[in-house]
């Protein structure tokens, strides 16, 4: 059974992690080709679930390594891109680049003990996030966590940006579920990568979740080194995963004025718990 998932210290005093401990950084480290970063989260002790587009196909497992503190760097023993991702799937129809199931799982070479600065965060359909969300036995169907977890209308949700070395910031944003929806995926067509792009369908498909714009508030846009860092909303006193930040419209991270057209997409949790299952099926995670 999953221990305490999605639970935080927050009393006035605690720290950037001990308010977000399942927040990670992972350092691709490419011979000859420098450095690449993206964020991520620890869902069991040995896994860190991330973007698919932190990789490239030929990366190695010894190239990335996981930041879990400040200066606490963890080795990996595996890297795993969800099958169906394929950035190049859709250049015949105008798509440079394809987002599609764009999420992966990392695989540490030694467990990550929770500890008041490295605990888990709730992945949705678990056992973990079903007592977290104080569900009676009857009432634990992942059915009943996305009714919960993902209603349809705007949502309160936040990312963690690092701002310097060892401080992460809270970024809110709403996820547009309700009839915000459509206007919101709409927007993807404004991306300069997609302007050939001729149906929307073509972009933007049933796995992702939008946020950004300005109404009825301003969001705060992604930058593109908090790819693969997680959606999470809150429940009581403990904090759900439902996204994975995959890309935005525009790269107008730092822009304190971002245009209501700067959108960002993440992959929804529960459209890829089919491949959540089968790579933790050794965590002990307890999958719904
Ligand atoms: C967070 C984030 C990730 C990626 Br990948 C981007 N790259 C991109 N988006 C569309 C096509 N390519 C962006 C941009 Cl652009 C803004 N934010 C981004």
């Amino acid at each position: 059974t999953m221990g305490l998932c999605g639970l935080t210290y927050e009393f006035k005093s605690a720290s950037d992690r001990e308010r977000n401990p399942w927040h990670v950084t992972i350092i691709v480290t490419r011979p000859e080709k420098g450095q690449e970063r993206c964020q991520g989260s620890l869902v069991s002790p040995y896994f860190v679930l991330t973007a698919a587009h932190c990789f490239h196909v030929d990366d190695q497992a010894p190239w990335v390594t996981v930041e879990v503190g400040p200066r606490v760097q963890r080795k990996v023993d595996g890297l795993f891109l969800h099958p169906q991702y394929n950035l190049g799937g859709r250049r015949d129809r105008g798509v440079p680049e394809f987002y599609d199931y764009d999420v992966a799982l990392v695989r540490l070479q030694t467990a990550v003990p929770p500890s008041p600065t490295t605990r888990p965060l709730c992945l949705p359909c678990t056992e973990g996030a079903s007592r977290a969300l104080r569900l009676p036995p009857d009432q634990s169907t992942c059915d009943e966590h996305r009714r919960l977890l993902l209603p349809e209308k705007n949502l309160d949700a936040f990312f963690v940006s690092p701002r310097g070395p060892s401080e992460l910031q809270r970024r809110p944003v709403h996820l547009k579920l309700g009839e915000q929806r459509g206007p919101c995926e709409a927007d993807a067509l404004r991306a300069p990568p997609y302007a050939k792009v001729v149906a929307l369908e073509d972009v933007v498909t049933p796995r992702f979740l939008c946020s950004g714009g300005t109404e009825p508030y301003v969001d705060p846009n992604a930058c593109r080194g908090d790819s693969g860092g997680p959606i999470v909303v809150t429940w009581g006193k403990r904090y759900f995963q439902v996204g994975v930040i995959s890309w935005g419209v525009l790269d107008v991270c730092r822009q304190p004025r971002a245009p209501a057209f700067a959108r960002d997409f993440h992959i929804n949790v529960f459209e890829v718990l089919p491949w959540l299952r089968g790579q933790l099926q050794d965590e002990d995670l307890g999958f719904l």
